[in-house]
């Protein structure tokens, strides 16, 4: 049977000590869609995250990654899989440069085998050659042309953030859980943040499941947009619908969604 879902969350709970941070939460992400995830704090959305991306394991229920059931799976194997996350502060490698940040992130390198590089030189060469050209386009993708040679610790919070943003570019990502991404980066560089998650999902196909506090982002950016409050789903929409539904406004919001529309 076809199965259109890209992640499905079935019946997920989570206890620390006698704290219910998730609770009998299902929901669903799209292949092909940018969902988002909001609620308010503590409404147990990183809790989820960290199960869905297998930083955390779950007390009870299941985590489902295209068709597959991944729920024991390490974040390392899930990443193989082809579903990464991001995180609110970017993991670069400050002493390299932009460029030199993606070329490490491609999946595979057979340069790290000492045995494979003395023994196949040639192979070791066109990889090489093969991943500076594509780290080059995504460089071009992402118009980050003109600091692609700098080093990437002295590139702007939000610079960071897209190179971020690249390095899944240089694997063959299916998904990609986005925390907070807006957290710290300007406006003017958020909005080449937005398309490019947008480009991304509509050229190259990704799926995104994104949790954000910037509720124009989101607004922008998801369809549809996952409610959590008290450890799970309450409400599944398009964010419009979401800001005039007066009951989770006022009960779950109070007045920042009406703030930020
Ligand atoms: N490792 C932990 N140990 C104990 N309690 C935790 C732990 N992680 C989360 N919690 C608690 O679980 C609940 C859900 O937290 P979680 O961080 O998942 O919510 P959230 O929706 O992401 O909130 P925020 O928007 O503030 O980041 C909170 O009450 C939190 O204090």
């Amino acid at each position: 049977m076809k199965n259109d879902n890209m992640i499905e969350v079935k019946g997920v709970s989570k206890s620390f000590g006698g704290l219910k941070a998730v609770s009998d939460c299902s929901l669903q992400v799209e292949k092909g869609s940018i969902t988002g995830l909001i609620g308010p704090n503590g409404a147990g959305k990183t809790t989820l995250f960290n199960i869905v991306a297998g930083t955390l394991m779950p007390d009870q229920g299941q985590i489902i990654f295209d068709g597959e059931d991944v729920t024991a799976l390490k974040p390392h194997e899930l990443h193989a899989k082809g579903m990464l996350r991001t995180f609110q502060i970017a993991h670069e490698f400050s002493a390299m440069t932009a460029l030199e940040n993606l070329m490490v992130a491609a999946s595979e390198q057979p340069g790290e085998s000492l045995f494979q590089s003395w023994f196949n030189i040639k192979h070791v060469t066109d990889f090489d050659l093969e991943v500076r050209k594509m780290a080059l386009d995504v460089i071009d993708f992402l118009h980050l042309g003109h600091v692609k040679n700098e080093l990437a610790g002295n590139l702007s919070g939000g610079q960071k953030k897209l190179l971020e943003l690249g390095r899944t570019m240089m694997t063959d990502a299916k998904a990609v859980l986005l925390d907070e991404v807006a957290a710290g980066v300007n406006k003017t560089l958020l909005k080449d943040l937005a398309s490019n998650i947008q480009r991304m999902n509509r050229e190259l196909g990704y799926t995104f499941f994104v949790i954000e506090h910037d509720m124009d982002l989101i607004a922008e950016l998801c369809d549809p947009v996952i409610v959590m409050a008290q450890g799970t789903k309450i409400a599944e929409g398009p964010m419009e619908d979401i800001r005039n539904n007066p009951e989770i406004v006022e009960a779950y919001f109070g007045t920042a969604v009406e703030a930020a529309s």
